[in-house]
């Protein structure tokens, strides 16, 4: 196989590590044997090296591993020659972890004063042409684990909410253990298959609640949000727009509905289409739709910008897309949201949140510790830990 190598000594601990793997109400998909690094580069040169990498390989080769939120930043992907589409050993009652310490980077007030920032910048913007009209902030929660975590047993853990695709992915090795994003994701950036592609964007959520009655409230009060609508319809619009030239066939035959895990209200829309040239591989398509205003902001360029600016902790791969490619194009890319950076006694968890004018700084921050409570579940800590105390 004539495949650009990665330094083979900085990917020698990935071997036998669970490389790629995604479970999801799609099926499962998992690396087999072992994984070859590509050749790592932007979101450019991404549709080169998928094809150099495919060039010898085998009609049931796999490409998959993880894009990073800023497009201009290196990708992490692996080249499969088979895939295992088995169901894995459950370690379902396996407890994950034991925290010494947990600490959220910004605090629930930071965060607040950030999105202040952002809805400030928007009024200044107002009737400018290329005025901020959204922007997904991100917070960070760190925990620190008396022993190492699990991968399996997280991975496991995780996957028992149908609402959501599992997956974990081995990311570039720069300290002296391995690194891994390990998530639950409930957001199809895109899935291929022959002519058929299908996008299913969130953006508008409420917290869950176990009471019913108040959970069917937040439910309803989601669905009538005008705020929730506008930064949900955005999204949607720019989906469209980027997908459009490469389409024969466009369409949201259901509208925006209601959707959930177990955890979370979200509002989504279900996009269908046909492209022109069923060759195109499904992570080209994903890349030129990443990020999206679901996770970056509209316009992209200023979001991204100011981004940088807001956030006091480097995203690196979450919010960014996770998934694989076959080699005839088909394949699914998620959203990486719902996740986090795991290296062995240490785990960084991301949340964010769409802020648009109207956006109630305060609501905001509460809904990033919302979102931060399937992780906190599946590692064995109190799901709620993000909503206080943690200043
Ligand atoms: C950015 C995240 O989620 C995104 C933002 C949402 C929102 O602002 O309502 C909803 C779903 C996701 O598109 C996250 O979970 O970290």
């Amino acid at each position: 196989m004539n495949i650009p190598l990665h330094d083979a000594q900085q990917y020698a601990s990935a071997t036998d590590r669970g490389h790629f793997r995604f479970c999801g109400p799609t099926g499962h998909v998992a690396a087999a044997g072992a994984p070859i690094p590509l050749q790592q580069g932007t979101a450019q040169t991404l549709e080169q090296r998928l094809s150099d990498a495919f060039a010898d390989s085998d009609d049931d080769a796999l490409i998959g591993g993880a894009m990073p939120f800023h497009r201009s930043d290196r990708d992490c992907l692996w080249l499969s020659r088979s895939c295992n589409r088995g169901m894995w050993n459950t370690e379902r009652d396996q407890a994950c972890a034991v925290a010494e310490r947990i600490w959220a980077e910004p605090g629930i007030a930071d965060y607040a004063a950030a999105v202040s920032d952002a809805l400030q910048i928007m009024e200044q913007d107002t009737g400018r042409a290329d005025a901020l009209r959204k922007i997904v902030l991100a917070r960070v929660l760190k925990v620190r684990t008396r022993h190492p975590i699990s991968l399996d047993a997280l991975l496991s853990r995780l996957a028992i909410d149908p609402g959501t695709t599992a997956f974990r992915v081995a990311l570039p090795d720069d300290g002296p253990h391995p690194r891994a994003l390990v998530g639950a994701t409930p957001e199809l950036l895109l899935e291929k298959q022959g002519k058929h592609i299908l996008s299913y964007p969130l953006a508008g959520s409420a917290r869950r609640s176990p009471d019913m009655v108040k959970d069917c409230n937040a439910c309803s009060d989601l669905a009538q949000s005008d705020k929730d609508r506008r930064e949900h319809a955005i999204v949607v619009e720019y989906i469209l727009d980027t997908l459009a030239p490469y389409c024969e066939q466009l369409s949201c035959p259901d509208g925006t509905r209601l959707t959930c895990t177990r955890s979370m209200w979200h509002l989504g829309t279900r996009i269908i289409g046909h492209v022109k040239d069923r060759d195109v591989p499904s992570a080209v398509l994903a890349a030129s739709l990443h990020p999206t205003p679901a996770v970056c902001g509209l316009p992209c360029q200023r979001a991204d910008d100011l981004i940088r600016q807001l956030e006091p902790t480097s995203r690196g791969f979450y919010a960014g897309a996770v998934g694989w490619t076959a080699k005839n194009g088909d394949g699914a890319w998620h959203v990486a949201i719902r996740c986090a950076e795991i290296s062995d006694c240490d785990a960084t968890l991301f949340a964010g949140a769409g802020i648009v004018p109207g956006s109630d700084p305060k609501a905001e921050a509460q809904e990033t510790g919302s979102k931060f409570a399937a992780l906190l579940h599946a590692l064995g800590l109190p799901a709620d830990t993000a909503l206080t105390g943690l200043n």
